[in-house]
């Protein structure tokens, strides 16, 4: 019997974003595989921040952007009239974002927070293991178990952005968008996020955009480059940056612009 398209886990179809009229995206297709790493590249200003923001709704908080076009998660549509609700969403899409941004409160309540405010478990054991198992997942409880009354903001940087991660896990979320996650991190907290982005994509899709082509190369499967809001090239991660089928692809990789 032939073998069943594996369906995607996120499609975008002729997505455009406009920041006050400016265009940011041109209308992009792409599908998002279920359980892999998917990275996004692509030189300054070409979108990339603004396509992963699209996958949960959070360009909704800029008020000079305007979406059209469709993106669906499990087929569901995200926006328009009957789109999805953005915080349920946002529990269903995690995020990630460039610069470590723990809450100004202790790093049990930050992961907690999550869990709390979807109701998803009963304060006491239950939380506590939610917290305990999140933290775990995010490769940082070894490090803060005896000081979870401390600050999340008292951390290392590295240890803030997988307080970050244990964050967004605690919620289950079923895809996690991570915007230059390793940008303000030096290269062994780089090396551990990295390692556990391998570990995370046994249980979660993932979304990631990175200026290092290195990064894209080392933890995605797929990659997708984009240039001036549009998406010129998207395959398997070794084939682009072994054998680009576009010219500026290889242009891109290679180092001539961008
Ligand atoms: N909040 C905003 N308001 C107005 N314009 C914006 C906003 N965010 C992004 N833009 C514009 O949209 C375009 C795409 O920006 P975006 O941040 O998505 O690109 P990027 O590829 O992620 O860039 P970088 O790699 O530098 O982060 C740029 O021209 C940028 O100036």
């Amino acid at each position: 019997m032939a073998e069943q398209p594996v369906q995607p886990k996120m499609t975008a179809r002729a997505l455009a974003v406009h920041y006050g009229g400016k265009p940011a995206l041109k209308g992009v297709d792409l599908d998002v595989a279920a359980g892999e790493v998917t990275a996004l590249i692509g030189p300054s200003g070409c979108g990339k921040s603004t396509f992963l923001r699209c996958l949960n709704r959070m360009n909704d908080t800029i008020p000079a952007a305007r979406v059209s076009g469709s993106v669906s998660l499990d087929g569901e549509e995200l926006y328009g009239p009957a789109g999805m609700d953005p915080v349920l969403l946002r529990a269903r899409v995690g995020m990630v974002f460039q610069r470590p941004n723990p809450f100004p409160k202790s790093i049990y309540d930050n992961v907690a927070f999550g869990p709390r405010l979807h109701g998803l478990a009963a304060e006491g054991d239950e939380m506590d293991t939610l917290v305990r198992r999140s933290l775990e997942r995010a490769g940082l409880w070894k490090e803060v178990k005896d000081v979870l009354d401390g600050q999340g903001t008292g951390l290392s940087g590295g240890q803030q952005q997988r307080l970050c991660i244990a964050r967004a896990i605690a919620v289950s979320p079923e895809v996690i968008l991570m915007d230059e996650p390793c940008s303000a991190l030096d290269p062994i907290a780089t090396a551990r996020i990295e390692e556990l982005i391998d570990e995370l994509c046994e249980a979660f899709t993932i979304v990631i955009v990175t200026h290092s082509m290195q990064q894209a190369a080392r933890v995605s499967q797929t990659t997708a480059f984009f240039h001036l809001g549009e998406i010129i090239e998207v395959g398997a991660t070794e084939q682009i940056f072994t054998a680009p089928a576009n010219a500026l692809t290889q242009g891109y990789i290679t180092g001539r612009f961008g």
